[in-house]
């Protein structure tokens, strides 16, 4: 089986541009998120279980994000109620990744890794992090971004300390050569590890 590494990191730190400097690598890469929006998209697995609680929330056979935001807004038990349809999905997503793997190394890139505990099917974990007032100043840069969102993100997200506190690996994502040359440095230390 390949080496599963588990990319995280909370909102605007860095893991979509961490993730590319491992596909450039030549590593494949497994995206969380985007595996969503296919769920999401029409004939994805998410539609029809969605439209059976909230019919309301697929449009022209999607799922539609701002539809989904308004009910979450509205009721909070909305979310995990989401989570319990959309997560077994994404896991069966990332186990079909897996098996078709033929690499020495995969990376999984998982928002919510720690939170919800996926790290246990991981053989080792990298935060990307920054300092608090760059990563909000990446995150308010956003196009209709505003302040009350990026608090409600944030507290539904596991604090950077604790992340740090449990993660194998830490890259800063303070400028684009150094956390590429860091990306350079951690694929060889895992190579090496491997095959010691
Ligand atoms: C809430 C939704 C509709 C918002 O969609 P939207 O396109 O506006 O934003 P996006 O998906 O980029 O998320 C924005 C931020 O919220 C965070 N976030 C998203 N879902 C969750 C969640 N379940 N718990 C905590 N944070 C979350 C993301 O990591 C990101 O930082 C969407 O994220 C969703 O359907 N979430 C439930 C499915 C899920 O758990 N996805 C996470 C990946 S498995
Ligand atoms: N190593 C880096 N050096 C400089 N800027 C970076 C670096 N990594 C990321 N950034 C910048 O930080 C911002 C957020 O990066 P990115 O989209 O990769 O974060 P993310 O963690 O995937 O975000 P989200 O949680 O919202 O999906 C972008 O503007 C990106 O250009």
């Amino acid at each position: 089986m390949p080496y599963r590494l588990g990319l995280t990191g909370s909102i605007g730190m860095g893991k979509s541009t961490t993730a590319g400097f491992f596909a450039a690598a030549g590593l494949p890469v497994w995206d969380a998120d985007a595996a969503v929006h296919r769920l999401y998209a029409r004939g994805g697995a998410a539609v029809a279980p969605i439209a059976a609680v909230w019919p309301q929330a697929v449009m022209d056979g999607a799922v539609d994000r701002p539809a989904l935001k308004t009910i979450i807004a509205a009721d909070d038990t909305a979310l995990s109620s989401i989570e319990a349809i959309v997560h077994p999905l994404v896991a069966t997503d990332r186990a079909d990744f897996l098996a078709k793997a033929s690499a020495d190394i995969v990376v999984f890139d998982i928002p919510l890794l720690f939170e919800k505990g996926t790290e246990v099917e991981m053989d080792a974990t990298l935060l990307v992090t920054a300092p608090a007032a760059l990563q909000r100043a990446r995150v308010m840069a956003r196009d209709g971004m505003t302040d009350a969102q990026f608090q409600t993100i944030l507290s539904r997200q596991m604090p950077d300390v604790e992340k740090r506190a449990r993660a194998t690996h830490i890259i800063e994502t303070l400028s684009m050569d150094a956390a590429g040359a860091c990306v350079t440095a951690l694929v060889a230390y895992i190579r090496k590890a491997r095959n010691a």
